[in-house]
């Protein structure tokens, strides 16, 4: 599989702050990647990095095998911002007839407003826009020269909640057109319904690199939930791979590294069993709960 981004022992000072320590990572063709962190993580410093918008202090990066401030890689890479940009007494339609001038080639500007969803708001001038149309014209923008992978940096912020279903909707197809997309967003329900792969920055390095399953498994546990007339003493007689968190009026709950397997212990009494239902925390969890450890 082709490797589009290759991060190699980034780090990076501002000052005598260390934000990024020792960054490497590889992303691939067609990968949905999310980047998680808390705030001032360093997410945007290793984006505007990876873009050669800022140097690191050291290590190095390539895009799609090539410096990234090769000529060639401009027209492959398409990247939604925070922040809205400085020119704003122009109309949407102006700004990315500006964008697309730019691009050897570019994406029809009907095509482009379909896939942003602003619909006649694009004519709208930039100073009168919404703060979600904005986000929209940015995507607009970022889609505008037909990038092979797509840098989207908090791209939600702003939208409301059928927006951002349409915007997710839209991405997905971008990724199964075989585009690649590497997004920062603070809202994890939304990084886990995309993500092909999470990359979890903390304390200035890469924490975790993987699938979201591998995630779960490496930082959660599962719940084991059921109903039973069974009496407690019975039931924990049949259970070795977990523990039993309550057993409230019949209804039991079990922390397990291994729900499968407290299921079969389960079998000598499974008919006596009902409402059985088996949860992972998710990822907004996960990521308040390692939040949380480092300040023990
Ligand atoms: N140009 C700069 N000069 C000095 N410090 C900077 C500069 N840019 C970023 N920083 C600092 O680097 C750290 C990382 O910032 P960055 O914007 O990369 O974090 P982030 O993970 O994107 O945060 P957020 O989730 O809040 O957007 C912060 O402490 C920030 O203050």
């Amino acid at each position: 599989m082709a490797t589009i981004v290759k991060a190699n022992n980034i780090s990076k000072h501002f000052g005598q702050k260390l934000v990024l320590d020792g960054v490497s990572f590889g992303i691939h063709k067609g990968e949905i990647v999310g980047l998680i962190g808390e705030n001032g993580a360093g997410k945007s410093t290793l984006i505007n990095i990876i873009l050669g918008l800022d140097s690191p202090s050291s290590g190095h990066v390539s895009l799609f095998d090539k410096k990234n401030d090769d000529k060639s890689v401009k027209d492959k890479v398409g990247v939604m911002f925070q922040d809205s940009y400085g020119l704003s007494r122009i109309r949407g339609t102006e700004m990315v007839e500006l964008v697309r001038s730019h691009f050897a080639n570019p994406l029809p500007i009907a095509t482009i407003n379909e896939l942003a969803g602003l619909g006649p708001d694009m004519r709208t001038m930039v100073l009168k826009m919404s703060g979600g149309q904005r986000r929209k014209l940015n995507f607009a923008l970022a889609m505008a020269g037909d990038p092979d992978i797509l840098f989207l940096d908090e791209p939600t912020a702003g939208m409301d909640s059928t927006s951002r279903y349409e915007f997710w909707n839209q991405v997905r197809q971008l990724s199964q057109a075989g585009k690649t997309i590497f997004v920062t967003s603070h809202y994890l329900e939304e990084i886990e319904d995309i993500a092909s792969r999470i990359i979890f920055l903390r304390n200035h390095q890469i924490l975790f690199d993987g699938t979201m399953a591998n995630l779960k498994n490496r930082f959660t546990k599962s719940i084991v939930e059921f109903d039973t007339r069974k009496p407690e003493k019975e039931i924990i007689a049949y259970v070795h791979t977990g523990s039993l968190d309550s057993d409230n009026q019949g209804h039991y709950t079990f922390t397990t590294d291994d729900p499968d397997k407290l299921i079969q212990e389960l079998v000598p009494v499974i008919s006596e069993i009902q409402h059985i239902k088996i949860t992972q925390n998710t990822l907004d969890q996960i990521f308040r709960e390692v939040m949380k450890e480092g300040q023990n």
